[in-house]
């Protein structure tokens, strides 16, 4: 059995510039991993088909699920004639704007590329996996990107100042599209990209605080209002710096002081069954 490590990502900055002609938004953000994870365990199997289950009983364990996803595509680009068992230990939210599913198909893509010997660049496994979604390349790759495009244009920078987060998540589930469908980009205050992209060179925890910010806050504030409500309790229980991740609803709050986390931590378990405190990841991914 091979495992491999799928970690969340968050978004310190997302910005949307355009809706493009093929219903995708073209977008500018940048994006870091967390060390909060789950697991991919891989066995291969001689029968030639893939099979997939996960502890987590919201996750579908079919052709649905975007690890199954990564291995078809695998199989069918370089015509494999051997299977594999997938298994998902899920610790990851799901439906939670931390890209838990295309973090389970990039980790997928990274380990059978090893399992079944195809010796694939990371450049190329990335390429495959924006077939599997947008998210799915900067998670091939991990550590601190500015993605482009669709998501999928990956551009590496620095890692961001050391610190902790708190992840908070309430009890319902975003739809992805459903919020890029309900953004109206008149009028809208754009983050500052390049400052964020200041402050991580900078090593300025303090700039890169102010600097946060998610065009989507607009659209999923709207649509589950409790999700303003968790950013508010976040500020007030003393992160730095709060954003939404991605689509949402997850919020996550920066903190550079171990000793403020359990105030934090604990005044959010009043809200939200899913916290979590943990550390940016940084390190980037290698090949399996
Ligand atoms: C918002 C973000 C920010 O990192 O993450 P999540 O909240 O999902 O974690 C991503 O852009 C999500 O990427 P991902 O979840 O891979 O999306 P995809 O499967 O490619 O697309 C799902 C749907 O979202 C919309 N979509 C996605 C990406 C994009 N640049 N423009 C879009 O309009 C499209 O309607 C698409 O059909
Ligand atoms: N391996 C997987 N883990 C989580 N969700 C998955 C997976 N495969 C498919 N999905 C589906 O993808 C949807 C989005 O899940 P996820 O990646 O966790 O969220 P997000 O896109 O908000 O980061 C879920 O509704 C889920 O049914």
């Amino acid at each position: 059995m091979l495992y491999v490590k799928a970690p969340a990502k968050i978004n310190l900055t997302l910005d949307v510039l355009y809706k493009r002609p093929d219903n995708y938004h073209e977008v500018e953000m940048i994006m870091t991993t967390v060390d909060l994870s789950d697991r991919i365990g891989l066995e291969l199997r001689k029968d030639n088909l893939i099979k997939i289950s996960s502890t987590s009983s919201i996750v579908p364990d079919d052709e649905r699920n975007l690890a199954y996803q990564a291995a078809q595509l695998l199989k069918d680009t370089y015509k494999v004639n051997e299977g594999v068992s997938i298994t998902i230990d899920k610790e990851i939210p799901v439906a939670a704007g931390l890209a838990g599913g295309s973090s389970d198909a990039a980790a997928t893509l990274r380990g059978l590329n090893k399992l079944w010997g195809l010796n694939l660049s990371l450049d190329t496994l990335a390429e495959l996996g924006a077939k599997i979604g947008s998210d799915v390349s900067f998670c091939v790759y991990g550590g601190t990107a500015l993605a482009t495009g669709r998501g999928e244009k990956i551009e590496h920078i620095s890692n961001p100042p050391a610190c902790w987060i708190v992840l908070a998540k309430p009890k319902i589930g975003v739809s992805t599209a459903s919020v890029y469908g309900g953004l109206q980009l008149n009028g809208i205050e754009h983050p500052k990209t390049s400052q964020m992209i200041r402050a991580i060179n900078e090593n300025d925890y303090d700039l890169m605080c102010q600097s946060l910010g998610n065009v989507l806050e607009s659209v999923t504030f709207k649509l589950h209002p409790e999700v303003v409500m968790i950013k508010e309790q976040m500020k007030k229980f003393g992160a730095d710096g709060v954003l939404m991740s991605g689509s949402g609803p997850t919020v996550f709050g920066l903190v550079d002081n171990e000793s403020r986390i359990g105030r934090i931590y604990n005044g959010l378990r009043g809200f939200c069954d899913e916290v979590f405190a943990v550390r940016l990841l940084g390190e980037r991914n290698s090949l399996a």
